[in-house]
Parts: structure tokens; sequence; C-alpha cells
């Protein structure tokens, strides 16, 4: 029977990458968007011409009902997911004085009780299958250095480096990896504000990566082949430290 992967934020940049990649690999996606359906539409149609099947789910991964009520119908309807990748994030910079209590919240909101109020619906289903199972999460760069400008955002990845680690250890004897990939500088909308020409001086690749190379190590990490790798962190970031 094919396995199927939850991607959250799958509409475009390492989400939907990940996800064409793992349809590639001969998954059965979920996709996950917040609101904006045209472009998770077109990635599975994508993701059907490679002859795979995608289902499309939406709500905001800050509102921990909405998440919980959304994901438990879609398991009560199709079953566990056999791997979830936490994708989803947000980032809003600013210098520490300057951060506005709003983009602390949302920052924290979303990419930290973003892994609480997807996984923690997941798990247990997960557990049931009696099967192995995958987690991937994603950090950053910035959650593991810390970042200037991104005191909230480093806080947030930092954060899901712990759970991460955190839920490894709960769920290892379950045949369930729990892994994180910190990604550097990828070229997506996400970097639409960074100066990118400052940022090139601090990477020894001397350049962007690809979301296509975040989202192999994502491959490698939900594959049978990574069934003894758990409560680990691949930095994808061409050498930054
Ligand atoms: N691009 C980079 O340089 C970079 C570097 C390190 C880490 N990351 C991380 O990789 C992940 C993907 O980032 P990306 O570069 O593809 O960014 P992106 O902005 O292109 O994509 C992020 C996705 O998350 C979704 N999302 C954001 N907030 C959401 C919410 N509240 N509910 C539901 N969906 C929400 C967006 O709609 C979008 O589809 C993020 O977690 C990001 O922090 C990116
Ligand atoms: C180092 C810096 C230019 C940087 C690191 C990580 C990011 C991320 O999105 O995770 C970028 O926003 C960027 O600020």
């Amino acid at each position: 029977m094919t396995e199927t992967v939850l991607v959250t934020g799958s509409s475009r940049g390492i989400g939907r990458a990940a996800a064409l990649r793992l349809a590639q690999d001969g998954y059965d996606l979920v996709l996950h968007c917040r609101k904006e359906s045209g472009q998770a539409e077109a990635v599975q149609q994508e993701i059907e011409a490679l002859g795979r099947q995608a289902r499309i789910l939406q709500f905001d991964i800050s509102d921990r009902e909405q998440a919980s009520e959304v994901l438990l119908a879609d398991v009560e309807a199709h079953g566990a997911y056999y791997g979830v990748v936490c994708n989803a994030g947000v980032a809003r910079d600013n210098a520490f004085p300057a951060i506005p209590g709003e983009d602390w919240d949302l920052v924290l909101r979303t990419n930290l009780d973003g892994f609480y109020n997807v996984l923690n619906p997941l798990i247990m289903p997960m557990v049931r299958r009696r099967k192995p199972g995958r987690i991937v999460t994603l950090s950053s760069v910035s959650g593991i250095n810390g970042n200037r400008g991104q005191v909230n955002y480093s806080a947030a990845k930092a954060g899901i480096i712990g759970a991460t680690k955190a839920l490894a250890v709960e769920l290892a004897k379950r045949r369930i990896t729990v892994n994180c990939v910190a990604p550097g500088l990828i070229e997506t909308d996400m970097l639409d504000d960074v100066p990118v020409e400052e940022a090139m001086k601090i990477i020894p690749s001397q350049r962007l990566g690809k979301p296509e190379e975040v989202a192999a190590a994502i491959s490698f990490l939900m594959s049978g082949d990574a069934g003894y790798i758990t409560r680990q962190v691949i930095s994808v970031n061409g050498g930054m430290c």
C-alpha cells in the first residue's frame, strides 16, 4: 500500500519542492495551505501527473482548534499518515527593540505553536498504526546560530530543534523517527526582504540554496534507509556556521 505524507505549507517554496520530491519517491501527498488554494491546486496537478494522489487541506497552523479539527477529520476519513513534514513558517524581521508585540506573537505562534498544533493531533494515530513513521521539522541556521534582526524567528526555530529532539526520544521505540532540517538561505519568497548581497559574505558556497536541495534532505529522512537516524538536525546551508 502506498504510504501518505503530509507537507504543511506546500503550495510554494520549500514545501512545494518537498511535496513534488516525495511524490517522485512514490508517496501519496496531503498538501496543505492556509488559504491560497490556486497555488496548492497547481501542485496537486503536478503530483497527479507523476501518477501519485494528492488532496489539499486548508488551515492556519497557528489556530489550534482549526488545525486539530481539519487534521483529525482527514485521518478519520483516510487513515493515519506515514510521514509529516512541518514546513510552514513565517519571519517578521526587525532589530529586537523594534519588534512589535504582534510580530513576536505571530512568529512564535506560527513557527513554534505550529509544531504542537499540527503534530499533537497526529501522533497517536501514527503510533496506533504500529508501523514505522517519519516526522521532519524545518528549523533554520537562525535557530542554530541566532541571527541579527531575527530574535523572534531564532527563538522559534531554536524551540523547534528542542521540541524535535524531545519528541524523537518519546517516539523512538515506536519506530517513528523525528528529525529536523535546518536550511540556510534558500531561494524562495521568504527571502524577498533579505539583503542577499550582504548575506553572501557569510555563505562559503557563495550562492543561495535551491528548494530542491532542501527537499533532497527531507526525502532521505523520510526514506526507509533513514530508519536508524532520529533526534538529528541536518543543515542544508552551503557551509554557514
Ligand atoms: N527560504 C529560506 O531561506 C529559509 C531558510 C531557513 C528556513 N526556512 C524555513 O523553511 C520553511 C519554508 O519556507 P519557504 O522559504 O519555503 O517560505 P515561503 O514563504 O515560500 O513558504 C512558507 C509557507 O508556509 C505557509 N504558512 C505560513 N504561515 C502559515 C500559517 N499560519 N498557516 C498555514 N500556512 C502558513 C505559507 O502560506 C507558505 O506556503 C519555513 O519554515 C522557513 O522558516 C526557510
Ligand atoms: C543569515 C540570514 C541572512 C538569514 C538566515 C536565515 C533565514 C531564514 O529564513 O531562515 C533568513 O531569513 C536570513 O535572514
